[in-house]
């Protein structure tokens, strides 16, 4: 059984553009609990261009499923989410100024942070997960830092994908297997989306939980335009 956890990042990047607070975070959260998504996904960035950190707080008392909260362990970030207490927390190394994560974390380079910020956040009841790409001397190091599931980086599959190689869910596969086999749980995401989630699924073992905003969003505008755009014009009647 895989769970579906909604990024809602971008249902907040439509809201700050225009100072209001349409669409409502918090009513989307809940409603996309009420449709059968089986988490909730933030990922406060420093500049607070979509989620902002005050929405941490504000999403705890109305997730009643799941609540993931990711990003860079700067302590800011650390001190929120021990504030919060989310049911995960997934470690991201992104740059301040980075469009979108970009890159799992060296676990190897960094495993003595990791570590510590790790042994913190279970300290306090929060299951941890740390982003990687597919790389098995990354999952052995994750196992070397205490973590409890990692969270495999799929914008090299998905964008594989797109151009037809099917090859490239190999070191995923080989990834997720051996993270199993050194007992750590499987999480994933970064550009999964309808194209490309059921042939992830099918050949991913023990994967646990997948994590979808972009598309998911994208898809649901999309798939609602038709709808929409026929209710005004039925009102303009
Ligand atoms: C960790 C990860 O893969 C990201 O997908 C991230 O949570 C998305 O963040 P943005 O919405 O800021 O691109
Ligand atoms: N952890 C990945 C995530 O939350 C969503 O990533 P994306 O679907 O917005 O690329």
């Amino acid at each position: 059984m895989t769970k579906l956890s909604v990024n809602i990042n971008k249902i907040a990047t439509l809201r700050n553009s225009r100072g209001g607070n349409t669409p409502n975070l918090l009513k989307v959260a809940t409603d996309v609990e009420t449709f059968g998504g089986e988490g909730i996904t933030i990922h406060p960035r420093p500049d607070e261009r979509h989620i902002r950190y005050q929405d941490a707080y504000d999403l705890k008392p109305v997730v009643s499923t799941e609540y993931n909260i990711e990003g860079n362990p700067i302590p800011k970030f650390v001190e929120l989410v021990l504030a919060v207490k989310p049911t995960q927390v997934t470690l991201v190394p992104d740059a301040e100024d980075a469009i979108t994560s970009d890159a799992g974390w060296d676990t190897v380079k960094h495993k003595d942070f990791l570590k510590e910020v790790i042994a913190e956040f279970k300290t306090n009841g929060i299951r941890t997960s740390i982003f990687v790409d597919p790389v098995a001397a990354m999952i052995e190091g994750a196992k070397e830092t205490g973590t409890d599931r990692i969270e495999l980086y799929t914008e090299s599959y998905a964008a594989a994908y797109t151009l037809g190689n099917e090859k490239a869910i190999q070191p995923y596969a080989d990834c997720a297997q051996l993270a199993c086999d050194i007992g750590l749980g499987v999480n994933a995401g970064h550009d999964l989306s309808l194209d490309n989630i059921k042939f992830f699924k099918e050949n991913i073992p023990g994967l646990l939980e997948v994590s979808i905003g972009h598309a998911l969003i994208s898809e649901s505008l999309y798939l609602g335009l038709e709808n929409v755009v026929n209710m005004y014009l039925r009102k303009l009647k």
